[in-house]
């Protein structure tokens, strides 16, 4: 090792599981000299040992002093470790081996109240920090993440270069993109996974149908994925959904998705994505619906004494009252919904925190690299561009677009509702639909209530002013 680190590296990392050892690759494959540090040292030396040719751009190190020296000043550092403690511990340990203009990465996936945080405790003396969002698992991080940066700019002047070279390309152009200050990146991360959970959900949602309703196997359902990939839902949520249900288990024989356990993890950004639109009072209902049905199939023991009560709902009943197209559909019309929220929610925290977030960038950088990449992105991206306040589903494109399926939505959700398949994600993004294309809603009897038992004034729709109250004074009923 000591050999390697007399060679200054252009840039060091910090982690090297899953997402750092990869991302240290893709550095090295670009031609960035790259120190590596890892808190279990030997998996360090297995990392170097393994990465063949690329070995020449590494710089392994077996402590952090070691690592530290071994970085060009300014030094640029990124942390690829769990998010929260671990985090925290490292810029800890690092503070005192670095000078003011260094400069800490934290490209994890950590809340963004945490990276502004972080960011609001850079004093004069103690390095620079900076909070990037990195989205492709680990294919990405090896061959092209979509990177979703914030923090200072001379942090973007000092390493944007890199981290465009190694995100992915869409037609040439890298999916990286610095978002704003502080937390700006991660707060964009956090959402692009709570559009995931959703997009995840509502595909989840039409097998279910498929299966349960149609009775249709896993290899025919693959099929219809597969052919929906080629038309105007093509995805890499998509594309993977026909592979995993088109994959049979080496054990077995029969299709893995009949083999996987119907309980889904979660390590928690979905979540962060619906607390934080309840907490800005923003809608993301497609979103929350998706994380609620993951905390709700992670109820199994409870979901089973639930069937032995109340029975299964009967399989197979659906016939030819929905067909694949019906269904492709219905997906097309949940997924600009649950994107017009997404989006959404980022206006909004961009409003209220006085971050000039650029939405029609964020639409550019998601289109190859992270999880949820999409056809429809370019056509979001140019949505946005026309107009960045307006809701998504306005936009003439995907205005169209809902007029042609949100009648395929409603008869999905309607067919589910009456035979008791749940698809919890597409009927939120429905009652979304119909909600925000209703000028005269039913608020205004919830605003009679909140008078009725506690006088707390409402708004007339003919007349100027706020506070009015009506007559009830505690007799009236
Ligand atoms: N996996 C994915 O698809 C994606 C993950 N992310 C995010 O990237 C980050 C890393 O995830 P991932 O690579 O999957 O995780 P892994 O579990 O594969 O790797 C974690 C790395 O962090 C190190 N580490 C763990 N705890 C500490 C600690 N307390 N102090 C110092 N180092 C520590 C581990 O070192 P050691 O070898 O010693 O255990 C290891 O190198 C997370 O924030 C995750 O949410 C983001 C996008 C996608
Ligand atoms: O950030 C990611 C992709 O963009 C990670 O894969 C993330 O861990 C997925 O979230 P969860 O584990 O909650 O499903």
């Amino acid at each position: 090792m000591s050999e390697a680190v007399t060679k200054t590296a252009e840039i060091g990392l910090i982690g090297l599981g899953t997402m750092g050892g990869n991302l240290a690759l893709n550095i090295a494959e670009n031609g960035f000299r790259i120190a590596v540090w890892n808190r279990t040292v030997e998996k360090t030396e297995t990392f170097h040992a393994k990465a063949g040719d690329l070995a020449a751009n590494l710089v392994p190190t077996k402590t952090l002093e070691e690592f530290v020296q071994a970085i060009a000043k300014p030094r640029a550092i990124i942390l690829m470790v769990p998010a929260g403690e671990a985090v925290d511990a490292q810029i800890e340990a690092l503070k005192p081996l670095l000078d003011a203009d260094d400069l800490i990465i934290d490209a994890g996936n950590a809340n963004y109240h945490e990276t502004n945080r972080r960011d609001a405790a850079v004093t004069a003396d103690s390095p620079r920090f900076m909070g990037i969002g990195v989205s492709g698992g680990e294919e990405g991080a090896r061959f092209g993440p979509s990177i979703m940066a914030g923090g200072p700019k001379s942090a973007w002047e000092q390493v944007g270069h890199i981290l465009e070279a190694i995100s992915a390309k869409h037609e040439g152009t890298p999916c990286a993109a610095h978002l704003g200050e502080a937390g700006a990146g991660h707060l964009v991360k956090t959402v692009h996974n709570g559009i995931e959970y959703a997009d995840m959900q509502m595909i989840a949602e039409v097998y279910g149908v498929m299966r349960d309703g149609l009775g249709l196997d896993a290899s025919e359902i693959s099929k219809v994925f597969g052919a929906w990939n080629e038309g105007i839902l093509q995805s890499y949520l998509i594309e993977i959904s026909h592979k995993v249900a088109g994959t049979a288990d080496p054990d077995t024989g029969k299709p893995m998705l009949d083999i996987i356990l119907d309980t889904a993890g979660q390590k928690g950004t979905g979540r962060w994505t619906a607390i934080e639109a309840l907490m800005l009072g923003t809608p993301a209902s497609a979103i929350e619906a998706a994380v609620a049905a993951r905390n709700m199939s992670a109820r199994l023991g409870e979901r089973k004494a639930g069937q032995a009560a109340f029975g299964a709902a009967p399989g197979k009943v659906l016939g030819d009252a929905v067909s694949a197209k019906d269904l492709e559909a219905a997906l097309v019309a949940g997924k600009i919904i649950c994107y017009a929220q997404g989006f959404g929610l980022i206006l909004e925290a961009a409003r209220q925190y006085g971050w000039s977030m650029p939405l029609p960038e964020i639409a550019r950088i998601w289109r190859q690299g992270c999880i949820i990449r999409s056809a429809m992105l370019n056509d979001m991206s140019e949505a946005l561009g026309e107009d960045p306040e307006r809701n998504l589903m306005l936009a003439p494109f995907f205005a169209e677009k809902l007029k042609e399926t949100h009648g395929a939505l409603r008869k999905v959700v309607a067919l589910g509702a009456l035979n008791g398949l749940a698809v919890p994600a597409l009927s939120a993004a429905l009652s979304y639909f119909d909600i925000m294309r209703t000028e005269r809603s039913t608020a205004n009897m919830l605003q009679g209530q909140r008078d009725f038992f506690g006088a707390h004034g409402f708004e007339r729709t003919d007349k100027d002013g706020k506070g009015y109250h009506g007559p009830w004074a505690m007799n009236t009923v």
